[in-house]
């Protein structure tokens, strides 16, 4: 059986990040950077007050204090808006608002609260140094200076940035468009009275909606039959019209595995036993520059394929480290850490078993892993009250307690919005 980590590196070395497409800000939110931004204009664009108050020259405010304050003449307002002031003449100054332009001249501000807050003639009595409250132009960023780097993940501040220095369309690296097809006869639509033998089709929603939270645009289309017409038709409409492609089910041994019978006819979707549990069976290929995933039909082993192969495609489609574990300083959205198992728990020879574990920190802050109910490849509770996937080795058959191991985090949905249309 091939090894986990060698399915996981033939995926890899597939799959090449999205072609940069210029989007508008709105789009590009949470996408990544797939070109330096430099500053073509400085921020600010020009000289401006920080405070609402007077633009003074320092040298005619400078003897002001409490006992001895200086009045000068108010020779107008300046606002922040669209306009040229004129220069300050010596002697004067001007009532100036936050962000409104400085005039020529002004070298300090003196803020409202140092003065009695005169409209003809004001009096100051406190001295400012100077340029003291006053933006210089370029101060945050002048023109030519790297703004954001290839690679960044666009999150609020980098929008932000980004419109403050004018680009309206950066390149990113698109969110793929990922289309999710479950197999099965036995299957019906969620809301639907079930018959004798039927079940409900829970693998698509729970594929939409992992690769909703990985950063895709996703399409879910109802389950189809065993029947290969109706799969092989479905297969073919999706793919011209997707940038990933994942079915659910069909691919082990069966009499009808539908989708391993349709898809062993092109060379290139490769069917392989993985040495893994769950999730043995595995498919994945590039068809047509398409990358489809054919993962297996129990539900846990489907998610948990997700997990370890999907998602890092994912990733690395969206320009980010493939993962898991790729992020930064910041707690990964999927990572690996090490944990103490509280019990002793069995696994499969010859597998890398991946239990379902939930996770607590201890008094010395260790975590602590503690089985999240029935293991079975079917028992999908114990996937969605679990915070971990526990990593046993291949070789290792009983895990004692107390044992530490690695496990894979398992994703945070609290972010996950509206599902956002993938278009076709
Ligand atoms: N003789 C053997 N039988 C099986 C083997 C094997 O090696 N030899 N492998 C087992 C393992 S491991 C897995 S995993 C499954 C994978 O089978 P398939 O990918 O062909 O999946 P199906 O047979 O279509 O379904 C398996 C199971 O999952 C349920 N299912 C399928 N689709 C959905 C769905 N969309 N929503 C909810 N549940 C679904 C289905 O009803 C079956 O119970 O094969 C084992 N067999
Ligand atoms: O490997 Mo299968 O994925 O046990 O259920």
């Amino acid at each position: 059986m091939k090894t986990v980590d060698q399915h996981a590196s033939d995926i890899i070395a597939a799959i090449h990040p999205m072609s940069p497409r210029r989007t508008a800000l709105r789009e590009a939110h949470g996408c990544v950077l797939a070109a330096h931004v430099r500053a073509t204009v400085a921020v600010p664009g020009f000289d401006n007050s920080a405070m609402d108050g007077y633009a003074a020259r320092a040298a005619d405010v400078a003897e002001a204090s409490e006992d001895n304050p200086v009045t000068l003449p108010v020779a107008g307002e300046i606002m922040a808006g669209p306009v040229s002031p004129a220069p300050l003449a010596p002697g004067t100054v001007v009532r100036i608002m936050t962000g409104a332009p400085l005039p020529k001249g002004a070298d300090t501000i003196v803020q409202l609260e140092w003065t009695d807050g005169g409209i003809e003639t004001v009096r100051i009595n406190q001295a400012p140094r100077r340029g003291l409250h006053i933006r210089r132009a370029g101060e945050d960023i002048a023109p030519g200076n790297l703004v954001l780097a290839a690679g960044t993940v666009l999150g609020a501040a980098q929008i932000g940035l980004l419109a403050a220095v004018n680009v309206a369309r950066p390149a990113v690296h698109p969110r793929p468009r990922v289309a999710v097809l479950s197999t099965g006869s036995e299957l019906v639509e969620v809301g639907t009275p079930l018959g004798p033998g039927q079940i409900v089709d829970s693998n698509s929603h729970a594929i939409a909606a992992a690769a909703h939270e990985a950063g895709a645009l996703v399409r879910r289309v109802d389950g189809v039959s065993d029947d290969p017409d109706e799969f092989g038709a479905t297969f073919d409409e999706l793919l011209r019209s997707t940038d990933v492609l994942i079915t659910t089910g069909g691919i082990s041994v069966g009499a009808r595995d539908v989708v391993k019978q349709v898809l062993s006819k092109s060379d290139e979707i490769r069917f392989e036993r993985i040495a893994m549990q769950p999730g043995k069976p595995q498919g994945f290929g590039v068809v047509g520059g398409v990358p489809v995933f054919t993962l297996p039909g129990n539900p846990v082993s489907a998610l948990v394929s997700f997990e370890l192969f999907v998602r890092p495609a994912l990733r690395r489609m969206r320009g980010l480290p493939a993962g898991p574990g790729g992020a930064s300083w910041r707690q990964p959205a999927t990572g690996t850490v090490t944990v103490r198992v509280s019990e002793t728990m069995q696994s499969a020879a010859g597998r890398r078993t991946f239990p379902r574990v939930r996770l607590e920190r201890d008094d010395t802050g260790e975590l602590v892993a503690t089985s999240a109910g029935g293991q079975g490849a079917h028992q999908m509770s114990g996937l969605a009250s679990a915070h971990a996937l526990l990593v046993v080795p291949e070789e290792v058959t009983e895990v004692p307690a107390g044992t530490k191991l690695p496990a894979v985090l398992l994703p945070e949905p609290e972010w996950a919005g509206p599902f956002g249309e993938a278009r076709g």
